[in-house]
């Protein structure tokens, strides 16, 4: 399968290419040149397949036969090996758990998944990589733990200083070897913009191989649309019409999501569900995408004020607004919205909810005032990874799983940077 830029001023890529390269030289995200849908019958017969056999179906025409098929089938057996349990809140919402991996986020799936490719391709590729992130929280953490001694690659982490969780603090920047975390002063927009102008430095790019690991990159947004059809396969003889909640930051989650919909997956809705960083929202009332610096929330993964993805959801509904309007709705809530929502889970359903999972929540139950269906709200990350947040809310303190526990007394370890030529400076040192 080849690749295009959105921007359409680069030629277009193999998949190794597009992941090597993270952006296109025209700055634009790369964009699959086909969808192909899925037969019917895969999704006729889905819950008599394992979740690797789901994933392998459906991510294999973007990928084989650049990686083999037996190598792509170990690379996806290797991610997945932890679970996606879709648990009842009442009749009308369940919540897809995506906490369950190693660094407890969502982000887990597309981190692993995308270090193996890069691992793969590094076989026969004698050039170190340095794999640059922009992170608002969870995807450093997932990216250092995935990335963690991968031969050939480098990963540089940039956070904003004072705006992600301490655990989350812990987890991208404790890990040393091959893992740095640059802590800039700033917010996460910030740091997006540093990593994309370093791809558009020809200076640097000259002389070393850049990559990304956020959802711009390829092989990290894809893998996400897996546990869409894993939520499907459980659900699938319970209820007729399923629409998901998810909630959204940099909207690369969502995105994938609509990608396994264009496979075919029979999904009724998506409800964008955001934090203060209401761009999108606001995009989908007057049409007019203006991005605006990000506010700090206490769901701060989500605090993007200029969402990535934007460009690929338009992408998917071909650039018309009326089609997309049928296919996305989107909120908007505040903090105090947000712990009465937790409140509201832990009090009424017994469920402790993390600040994301309780703007999914929220999205959810706004849709269903209007609407029909079951709502599935993602659960992006463990409750515990915003401790202050949770137990201040619930008033109950909640125990640590040992992922979480394994780094709480470790010493973080960062470099201070304020501008993009410090990060310059530092990735030429
Ligand atoms: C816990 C959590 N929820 C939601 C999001 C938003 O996801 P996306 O950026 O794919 O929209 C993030 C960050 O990506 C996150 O870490
Ligand atoms: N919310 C993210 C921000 C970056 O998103 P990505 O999916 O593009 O990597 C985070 O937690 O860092």
């Amino acid at each position: 399968m080849n690749y295009y830029s959105l921007n359409k001023k680069a030629p277009n890529t193999t998949f190794e290419n597009a992941v090597v390269r993270g952006l296109a030289p025209d700055k634009g995200l790369y964009f699959p040149e086909s969808i192909t849908p899925l037969d019917p019958s895969f999704f006729e017969n889905i819950e008599d397949k394992s979740n690797v056999d789901i994933a392998f179906e459906a991510i294999k025409q973007f990928i084989v036969p650049e990686i083999p098929e037996d190598v792509l089938k170990t690379i996806i057996k290797e991610t997945l090996n932890f679970d996606f349990p879709v648990v009842k809140i009442n009749e009308r919402i369940s919540t897809l758990e995506l906490f369950h991996g190693p660094t407890m986020a969502f982000k887990d799936v597309g981190a692993r998944f995308m270090a193996r490719c890069l691992g793969y391709f590094n076989k026969t590729n004698t050039n170190d990589v340095a794999v640059l992130v922009a992170t608002s929280g969870d995807t450093g953490g997932a990216v250092a733990n995935g990335f963690l001694g991968v031969k050939g690659v480098n990963v540089v982490i940039l956070y904003p200083s004072g705006k992600v969780s301490d655990i989350q603090e812990k987890q991208l920047t404790t890990l040393g070897q091959n893992i740095t975390a640059l802590e800039v002063d700033g917010v996460f927009d910030d740091c997006q913009d540093m990593v994309k102008q370093a791809f558009m430095d020809k200076e640097l790019t000259s002389k070393m191989q850049l990559t990304s690991a956020n959802s711009i990159n390829i092989a990290r947004w894809l893998p996400q649309l897996f546990y869409f059809m894993f939520t499907y396969k459980q659900l699938k003889s319970k209820y007729t019409d399923i629409a998901f909640s998810v909630p959204s930051g940099n909207f690369g989650n969502i995105c994938a999501g609509m990608v396994a919909q264009k496979l075919g997956l029979p999904i009724k809705h998506f409800i964008a569900a955001n934090n203060a960083n209401d761009t999108v929202v606001n995009y989908m009332l007057s049409q007019t995408y203006n991005p605006k610096p990000s506010i700090q929330t206490i769901s701060n993964a989500m605090d993007v004020g200029n969402p990535s993805n934007f460009i690929r959801i338009q992408k998917l509904h071909n650039n018309d607004f009326e089609t997309l309007k049928k296919n996305l709705s989107s909120f908007s809530y505040t903090d105090d919205q947000t712990k009465t929502a937790l409140l509201e889970l832990y009090k009424d359903y017994n469920y402790v909810a993390d600040p994301h999972g309780a703007v999914g929540y929220l999205g959810a139950k706004d849709y269903l005032k209007n609407n029909d269906a079951h709502v599935v709200f993602l659960e992006t990350a463990h409750p515990t990874k915003f401790l202050d947040v949770v137990e201040e809310v619930i008033e109950k303190k909640v125990p640590l799983p040992s992922q979480i526990e394994a780094v709480m007394d470790k010493t973080k370890v960062s470099v201070k940077i304020n501008s993009y030529n410090d990060l310059k400076g530092f990735l030429l040192r």
